[in-house]
């Protein structure tokens, strides 16, 4: 049953020689082939991480040309010279990618478009290379017209199969969850040691070298190039609007919708009087799939069949499970000695006039479970921002295990062994619980960017945490459908799998049912018994005395005290800043 899309399939390569002579449909067929090429290899960067690009048709543009001016300088044949159309759009994309996707959102949008029309002004005016506006004329097919167009079907046929089948394999790797996690939210994907700027560099070159080839295939179906066909936004919009009507983000639904639009746009163009009603259909069919299907095709019936009864869970009984045997690093030698791990020198952090981190200073000993307490706006998640890289400090240094490394990206941190969690769960919503956990990105080797997502020691070092968090039977759900305090668990799962030195857990029982609190502290317990050291920043203050030694109290952007729970607790400058009169009278009862 998995297999059914090979039934289709066979069906495409059979038909021209069961229907040898039926050109018409051959050509609409290959030409929804080519759509289809473009639509699933747009889907890696525009798709899988949500980066949209409006001038992906710039790529087959490039594949033409090249195969044009190599064609008119060498006599080198369109089909052989696809390869290197390929080459010359990922170069493309490689020289081009540093720049355009540093932009993102809207602004990438009309990056790529500005992109597309740029290159059809250089095509114009480069006529040494190009011919300029004149165009390039390549030799008509060697093959006898009788074989009509069939060479060219399958041509593009076997790019389609190929370009799906790259797009599956990529959906399949860590590299592929890793776009994916971009997609959803590019801070917490860095903060799981997700290179985010390397992941979608290699995501836009991937997304445009079997457009680059079907370009050189395409000069040759048209035997002739100019700078507007070849570099025209109705090229783009045509792409994008496959995807979106088919379902952006899933493996099948740009090849669905290719066919759909390129189907449609022929019925327009001959039952519609001519091929201004196909632009007029395709512009009324973007505004009706964003307006009603914005899922696309293959999502939406895909929610209908799934069953309506997923199981929304309480929190009882999570953790029930829960064993601790976990796999955390080797207590070192200096541990005994509470040798810093972590040190704050001089941060200083400023928004507008807002000095949110004040010349803070602020030490972690190694092995130590430390608390970072304060008021509401003292400054103690911007302070964790300045660790984990998610901010950059306007001055002072940070240090980590003895290395410096506040100029270093969010990833780099996390793979030297900086874990953390957030205030509000950040979930990759769109995945299951499993994926959830096994999506982080311990290292930067491309060993483990390529290995399977879900596969190997990986799936069931993810699964062992996930029973040492106690929430194994979920681990195929939807995250989003579980509830607040096991979503934190989840989060705290796969910051292990990091295997940190340090995790900073953000207000972790902030929200949480009162009943998992002490088993959540059980676990952190049990972690740091391993050698995990913790810096914890939360506001249920009988549980920050219980469960750390240090606490450091901020206030202002600083800190303001730092000592055992005891002497915390009775300290008269904190009870003044933070617990306030109540305590004070409680302190003093
Ligand atoms: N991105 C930002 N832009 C502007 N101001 C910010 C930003 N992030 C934090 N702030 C401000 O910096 C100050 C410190 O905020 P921060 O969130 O670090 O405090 P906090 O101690 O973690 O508070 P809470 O306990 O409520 O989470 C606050 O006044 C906040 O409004």
């Amino acid at each position: 049953m998995k297999r059914l899309w090979l039934v289709p399939l066979a069906g495409l390569f059979l038909y021209p020689v069961i229907r040898p002579y039926d050109a018409y449909p051959q050509t609409v067929l290959l030409l929804a082939f080519l759509l289809a090429v473009q639509a699933v290899s747009w889907n890696i960067i525009s798709g899988y991480a949500g980066y949209v690009s409006l001038g992906h048709s710039a790529f087959l543009g490039l594949g033409s040309y090249t195969a044009g001016i190599v064609g008119v300088h060498t006599g080198l044949n369109p089909f052989l010279a696809a390869p290197l159309g390929g080459v010359v759009a990922v170069l493309g994309a490689l020289a081009l990618g540093a720049v355009v996707l540093r932009a993102r959102g809207h602004a990438f949008v009309i990056i790529t478009i500005a992109l597309l029309l740029a290159m059809q002004v250089v095509a114009t005016n480069w006529s040494a290379l190009t011919n300029g506006s004149t165009g390039i004329t390549l030799d008509l097919p060697f093959w006898s017209r009788d074989y009509q167009n069939v060479p060219f079907y399958y041509f593009f046929l076997l790019l389609m199969v190929a370009a799906i089948g790259f797009s599956a394999a990529i959906r399949r790797t860590k590299f592929g969850t890793g776009l994916v996690a971009i997609r959803e939210d590019e801070g917490k994907a860095a903060a799981i040691g997700v290179d985010t700027t390397r992941f979608k560099i290699l995501a836009f070159c991937c997304s445009t070298f079997f457009v680059g080839m079907a370009g050189a295939g395409y000069a040759y179906f048209l035997t002739f190039l100019n700078p507007v066909g070849a570099f025209g936004i109705l090229g783009s919009v045509t792409i994008v609007l496959s995807a979106l009507v088919g379902g952006r983000g899933t493996l099948w639904g740009p090849v669905v919708g290719a066919f759909a639009v390129q189907i449609a746009g022929e019925l327009a163009t001959v039952y519609g009087g001519g091929s201004q009603s196909r632009v007029l259909l395709f512009g009324v069919a973007l505004v009706l799939v964003v307006l009603f299907l914005p899922a696309g095709l293959l999502p939406t019936i895909a929610r209908w069949r799934r069953s309506k009864t997923v199981e929304y869970t309480d929190q009882a009984g999570a953790l029930a499970a829960a064993q601790v045997s976990v796999r955390v690093p080797e207590p070192t030698s200096r541990m005994a000695d509470r040798w810093p791990l972590l040190e704050v020198r001089g941060a200083t952090k400023r928004f507008g006039g807002l000095v949110a981190v004040d010349g803070a200073d602020l030490t972690v000993a190694e092995g130590s479970i430390t608390a970072l307490i304060g008021p509401n706006g003292s400054g103690k998640t911007t302070l964790f921002n300045l660790v984990t890289g998610a901010m950059r400090a306007d001055a002072g240094e940070i240090w980590f295990g003895g290395q410096r490394i506040d100029r270093l990206p969010p990833w780099t941190r996390g793979h030297l062994g900086l874990g953390r969690t957030f205030q509000v769960t950040r979930l990759f919503k769109s995945m299951t619980v499993l994926q959830n956990v096994v999506a982080p990105m311990p290292d930067a080797r491309w060993r483990t960017m390529l290995a399977g997502a879900v596969s190997g020691h990986e799936a069931d070092r993810a699964r062992e945490l996930l029973g040492f968090v106690g929430l194994s039977r979920f681990a195929d759900q939807p995250a989003g459908s579980l509830s607040y305090g096991q979503q934190k668990l989840v989060e705290l799962a796969q910051v292990l799998m990091m295997e940190p030195r340090l995790i900073l857990l953000d207000e972790p029982a902030g929200g949480v049912n009162p009943s998992l609190v002490g088993r959540l502290c059980d676990v952190v317990r049990g972690l740091n018994e391993q050698g995990v050291t913790f810096l914890v920043v939360e506001h249920n203050v009988p549980m920050v005395l219980e469960l750390c030694d240090p606490v450091v109290v901020f206030s202002r952007g600083k800190p303001i005290a730092c000592g055992p729970p005891s002497l915390i607790r009775s300290d008269p400058v904190v009870l003044d800043a933070y617990l306030g009169e109540e305590a004070t009278a409680d302190a003093q009862a």
